[in-house]
């Protein structure tokens, strides 16, 4: 048997898994307006779909993560009702599924959904619950399985994040994965938030933090040193501990070493790390570099809507870059489903039932 051509349509069918994707920055443009109808909110640049779409790739396509993060205000404007809550969930989990994902993490920061007078709970409830009728609509419309968890963010320039740790504590059991921080780096620093991470490792939880993505190894070396995260969000700073010389070879400062030896999970967005300035290019992306030393890279989306992306083509993005081959994508596929805040077993299941089988048919 001959291998798969390595084009979009056959990554496409591929088992992958995703573990940062945020729920706001992946809804469908469609249902933006629609939403946004609904409700009577009139802020948004355009009304036409594909314009609207547009919008949303260039306006993030602006080198710095605080402008990159301006364009969340529609998203999140039109997320403020349960109903709302729950369609771009469940449309979240269609639209992973029909891409091939097998199992993904979503995320999202249930204190900016609040505008609409729902509570903390109940915004988990709404969106949890949209998942599962997401999973539910997969399986009976495709028979396929995809598994979607959600991983609660707190926003860094914020003050909530021991109670959203908390609130994620109380989730765990129903659908909730993980804890993690994000929004503007520079100036927020992970070690405001030790509350929230101390009481989560006393909760014996998870938490990925996003760190080295607009500011350097300072943000790294908190989120792993004093904070104790289990994966970094993004992390390619970590480049900055590493000097390649002119023979190639490549020398690791203690920070990266740590990183490295402790297989601490990097959850690298190309397309989105180039919109907010970290790399320069895909083709100058560490991704290829971080990879061959080793590290424990992951291939994520981070935002489908503001960078117009999705896993397969990520992928295949990082295949026509470094001209990777099927195994290196079942590597990095393999690497991201041992980093996933799930049960150890279902890990290995998913392993050795899902992703293995689903490659090696693609190999040939
Ligand atoms: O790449 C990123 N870095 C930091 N923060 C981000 C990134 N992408 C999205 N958000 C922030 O996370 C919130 C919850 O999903 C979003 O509203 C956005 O402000
Ligand atoms: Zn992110």
């Amino acid at each position: 048997m001959t291998a798969a051509p390595l084009d979009l349509a056959s990554i496409r069918l591929a088992p992958k898994v995703l573990l940062h994707d945020h729920l706001d920055g992946g809804v469908r443009p469609r249902t933006v307006i629609e939403l946004a109808d609904e409700i009577g909110y009139e802020g948004l640049p355009s009304r036409d779909e594909a314009e609207l779409g547009a919008w949303f790739r260039e306006a993030a396509d602006s080198g710095s993560l605080e402008l990159y993060l301006e364009t969340f205000a529609h998203t999140v404007a039109v997320m403020q009702t349960s109903a709302a809550l729950r369609r771009v969930a469940r449309e979240c989990v269609e639209d992973l599924a029909a891409d091939g994902v097998v199992y993904a993490e979503v995320r999202f920061a249930p204190e900016q959904h609040l505008d609409g007078g729902l509570s903390l709970d109940e915004v988990m409830e709404q969106t949890i619950g949209g998942f599962e009728d997401g999973m539910r609509a997969v399986q009976a419309e495709s028979g396929r399985e995809i598994v979607v968890r959600c991983l609660v963010t707190a926003m860094r320039h914020a003050a909530r994040s021991r109670e959203i740790a908390e609130l994620m504590v109380r989730f765990r059991h129903q659908g909730a994965c993980g804890f993690d921080i994000a929004g503007a780096e520079a100036g927020f620093p992970p070690s405001r938030h030790l509350d929230a991470f101390e009481f989560l490792q006393r909760e014996n939880a998870h938490f990925t933090i996003h760190a080295g993505e607009a500011f350097g190894l300072p943000s790294i070396q908190e989120a792993v040193a004093y904070c104790g995260c289990d994966r970094l969000g993004h992390g390619v700073r970590i480049m900055d501990d590493i000097v390649v010389g002119a023979d190639g070879l490549a020398e690791l400062g203690l920070l990266a070493n740590y990183v490295r030896d402790k297989r601490i999970p990097l959850e690298l967005c190309p397309s989105s790390n180039v919109q907010t300035g970290a790399a320069s290019s895909i083709a100058e992306h560490p991704f290829d570099t971080l990879a061959r030393l080793r590290f424990r890279v992951t291939v994520n989306t981070d935002n489908r809507l503001m960078s117009h992306t999705s896993m397969s083509e990520e992928m295949l993005k990082l295949v026509e870059a470094f001209g990777y081959g099927w195994s290196d994508l079942e590597r990095f596929t393999i690497n991201a489903m041992k980093s996933a805040f799930y049960q150890f077993d279902k890990r290995l299941a998913l392993i050795d039932d899902v992703i293995k089988p689903g490659y090696a048919v693609l190999v040939g």
